[in-house]
């Protein structure tokens, strides 16, 4: 045997690299050819290999070479070769771990185990918690390479299937049995099978894709790669089991590993034009990773016991054809936005944007699109507009506040003007013709307070103004006074022009300015007064019906009573009428002085009647008289000026329609104030409100990932169960098959010894001899039957707990699954309002999961 198989150690293969160091970086491999990656891991002999004290039929022969123990001239170069010592994590270091890195840039990548029965593939490809496998160190290894890599983002969905007697079932769905395998240009693929999409290393891995972080633009490239992970049938079942079941397994078995050697052999060979991908669904799976489009790592496990020699040698040939195999990885990419990732990454950017836009509409009142945002919209249009109306109205208010103020100042003015003049007079003379006059609080208010106290006979016609300080020879009661401090509301409103002279004194009849002679005649006296003389009234019936409440009479017999406003005469504006307003106190008192001078001339003609006429008296009369001519010129003066102001007030009376309104400013413009801040108040409410149910929706959502990751893991881990399960149901199934079997071969035996002590009488003493003879092995037949049966009943019961708890596991599947989608739902409801329609969800996630 040893001869047939021995052959020359094959040429050295191009040097194999050696250690991590010399493996090739995904980069550089993308134009590189590569080999498939082969090695060879020896197990140690087993307790039960020790027991039958196997020898040592193979070795590795440093870390590269097998040699046969029995001739040291067989041997074989690989890649790597592991000792019986070596860990699997080492293992997964220098052969699996290029693969997976390959995978998460997007080259497609296979690692597999192949060997006989029992050779350590299952050990090589899951292992167990002391010494994980390759599957779960690639999955541990992708996750932190995800996390290393903070400018990808990957999107992970794994598949799990078996191959069984040539049926493709999904592993995930127990509805998936029986699956077509296709192809597509992106490679070939198991149609209908559930890909899960993984968050944690909890799932498996088949599938990975990834793209940069954030959103890629139209041009960037998503790479996608499929990482195969196969733990394969032995690949001596058939020579093992011969009947039955088993060896319609063992066929395919090996159908499958014969054709994966067939497919190997010819892609090695240059002349081969056609290679049997199709012949087994094993190897039309791996078509795309075995053609050269990715990397390949192929482990074969074998055992060093001798009486396996024969079946680790042809691992060995098979292993060394495999090594022949060329390939050259590229790297897979999508240059549309087909991909997950993309519909993803524009998805969260279209959130984005749609979070942006509406805080900049909080914060800055940017434009907004739904129904609420109009509404803001509406609102900050109608407060912006009523903060230009409010602006125009506190320009106009503070235009006529300081036209008001104005006034206010001149009247002061003119106040204190005739406060002086009155002090010109002798209060001696005319102390007990007081006349009220009152005056309005609106103008009072103005004024301080002791200038308040202006008041008007309303017997004598008088004006009376209090001077600070010569109060005491003011003689007023305490009624008076009250009077007297009701304000100036009716400075200007005269309601009755009484008979009475005009009673003035002018020391300086030399001033024509008005104020100035004024001033001059007020030093010498400590109190004023203004009397109207009668022959200046205004006719009764005017004052009493027609004369409007502001009009101003003034009683001085050269004013022209046509001058004065009439009857029907309408408001005049308050500038056009303060200023007419002014003249006619100006003309007033010049009135005032007049009759004062006449007073004083009447006394002096008197004086020098009753008297002789001196020469001092003949000066006062001739000053006096002078004075009186110039306060006549000057009342002349200001009875055109009153005349024009008063026509173009009249001209302005269509005006003066549009000035009113422009009284009532201020207290809309208090309204309006009001009534914008109750709206910004509430459009602060609204605000708030809606920046607290963001936050919350925000958590809420967050707080939804979470529980569907939760919800995934628990899927998946489920699926897993699920198929741990299935696996132990169809082992006792099998088990069950054989035992039964076994028991109705038992009782045809028995029946076959029962029909031949039937047959006939003459065998009778023939058959008891036989029974006596074989009584105990009959008894220890049925005995065997009876243990059988028990076994198989046991079994049965075993079964049917195994089924019961499968239905709860799927049932329990299926309601993480309903949660799972409600979850969504929820999620695709709260993003909704965002600009997410359910068209699309459901187009994008309920298809996944379906
Ligand atoms: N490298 C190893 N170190 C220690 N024990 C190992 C090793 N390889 C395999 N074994 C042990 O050998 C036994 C058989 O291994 P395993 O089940 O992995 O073989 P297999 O090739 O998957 O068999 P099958 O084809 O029947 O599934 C197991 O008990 C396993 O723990």
């Amino acid at each position: 045997m040893a001869s047939r198989h021995r052959r020359a150690l094959p040429p050295p293969p191009p040097p194999p690299w050696v250690g991590k160091a010399a493996l090739p970086e995904a980069d550089e491999v993308e134009a590189a050819k590569e080999s498939v990656t082969v090695t060879v891991r020896f197990r140690p002999l087993s307790s039960r290999e020790v027991r039958r004290a196997e020898k040592i039929a193979w070795f590795a022969d440093g870390e590269t070479t097998v040699r046969s123990e029995h001739n040291s001239n067989i041997g074989y170069a690989y890649d790597r070769v592991f000792g019986p010592t070596t860990a699997t994590c080492h293992i997964y270091d220098d052969v699996a771990q290029y693969v997976v890195s390959g995978a998460m840039k997007g080259i497609n990548g296979t690692i597999f185990a192949y060997g006989v029965t029992s050779s350590g593939k299952t050990h090589t490809m899951h292992g167990d918690q002391k010494s994980p496998g390759v599957i779960p160190l690639a999955v541990k290894d992708i996750f932190n390479r995800i996390q290393e890599t903070p400018n990808r983002e990957f999107l992970l969905r794994v598949s799990y299937l078996e191959i069984y007697n040539e049926v493709v079932n999904d592993l995930l769905n127990p509805a998936g049995q029986n699956l077509r395998i296709r192809e597509d240009l992106q490679g070939t693929f198991v149609e209908g099978i559930k890909e899960e999409v993984v968050l944690s290393p909890v799932h498996l891995e088949k599938t990975i894709e990834s793209s940069p972080c954030g959103q890629s633009n139209e041009e960037e490239a998503v790479t996608f790669s499929q990482l195969n992970l196969i733990d394969l049938a032995g690949s001596e079942s058939l020579k093992v089991e011969t009947t039955g079941v088993r060896q319609k397994e063992g066929s395919y078995i090996n159908k499958s590993l014969l054709t994966l050697g067939t497919v190997i052999s010819k892609l090695t060979d240059d002349k081969t034009t056609h290679i049997p991908f199709r012949d087994s669904k094993l190897t039309r799976l791996l078509k795309s990773s075995l053609s050269g489009q990715g990397r390949v790592s192929l482990i074969c496990t074998v055992t060093p016991a001798s009486s396996n020699f024969e079946e680790t040698h042809n691992t060995l040939k098979f292993a060394h054809r495999a090594k022949h195999i060329e390939i050259q990885a590229t790297q897979n990419k999508i240059m549309d936005a087909r991909s997950l990732i993309k519909k993803y990454q524009n998805e969260i950017c279209q959130l984005k944007d749609e979070l942006a836009q509406l805080r900049r509409s909080i914060f800055t009142g940017a434009p907004l699109e739904d129904t609420t945002q109009k509404n803001i919209i509406f609102w900050k249009e109608k407060l912006e507009d009523g903060n230009v109306k409010l602006q125009y109205r506190l320009e106009q208010e503070e235009a006529a506040k300081a036209a008001l103020l104005e006034k206010i100042e001149r009247l002061t003015k003119l106040i204190l003007v005739s406060t002086k003049a009155g002090q010109t007079t002798k209060s001696s003379q005319h102390s007990g013709l007081r006349r009220r006059h009152s005056f309005g609080e609106e103008e009072l208010s103005y004024l301080p307070y002791e200038k308040r106290d202006i008041s008007m006979d309303n017997e004598n016609n008088m004006l009376f103004i209090p001077i600070k300080g010569v109060g005491d020879t003011f003689e007023s009661s305490p009624k008076e006074e009250m009077k007297n401090r009701k304000g100036l509301l009716n400075w200007l409103k005269l309601l009755k022009c009484d008979s009475g002279s005009t009673n003035l004194k002018s020391s300086d009849g030399e001033n024509l300015d008005f104020t100035k002679s004024l001033t001059a005649l007020s030093t010498p006296l400590g109190i004023g007064f203004l009397n109207v003389p009668s022959e200046q009234r205004m006719p009764d019936h005017m004052l009493a019906e027609n004369v409007p409440a502001n009009l101003l009479c003034f009683g001085h017999g050269e004013f022209p009573s046509a001058s004065l406003p009439a009857h029907g005469i309408p408001l005049v504006s308050r500038k056009t009428s303060d200023h007419v307003d002014l003249l006619r106190e100006q003309f007033n008192i010049l009135s005032g002085e007049v009759a004062l001078h006449q007073n004083v001339l009447k006394r002096l003609s008197e004086e020098s009647r009753k008297g002789a006429m001196n020469e001092q008296v003949e000066m006062e009369m001739k000053v006096v008289n002078d004075e009186i001519k110039l306060n006549k010129q000057k009342i002349a003066s200001l009875e055109r000026r009153i005349s024009h102001s008063t026509s173009n007030s009249r001209g302005k009376q269509d005006n003066l329609e549009l000035t009113l309104p422009y009284i009532q400013i201020p207290e809309q413009h208090n309204e309006k104030a009001f009534e914008l801040e109750v709206e910004i108040g509430e459009l602060k409410q609204r605000v708030s409100e809606l920046t607290e149910s963001k936050t919350q929706l925000d958590s809420r959502n967050q707080k939804l990932l979470e529980e569907n990751r939760c919800v995934e893991g628990l899927v998946s881990a489920t699926g897993v169960e699920l198929k741990a399960l299935s696996i132990k149901v169809t082992k006792l199934m099998k088990q069950n098959e054989r035992l039964s079997s076994e028991l109705a071969s038992g009782r045809n035996s028995t029946q076959r010894r029962v029909n031949h002590g039937t047959r006939g009488a003459r065998r009778e003493s023939h058959i008891k001899r036989y029974e006596a003879a074989n009584k105990g092995d009959m008894n220890a037949r049925s005995g065997r039957e009876q243990a059988l049966e028990a076994m198989l009943m046991e079994k049965d019961q075993r079964q049917a707990e195994l089924h019961t708890k499968i239905e709860e596991s799927k049932q329990k599947e299926a309601f993480l699954e309903r949660e799972l989608v409600n979850m969504w739902a929820v999620l695709a409801n709260l993003k909704k309002p965002r600009g997410t329609d359910q068209e699309d969800f459901d187009a994008k996630y309920n298809g996944s999961w379906a």
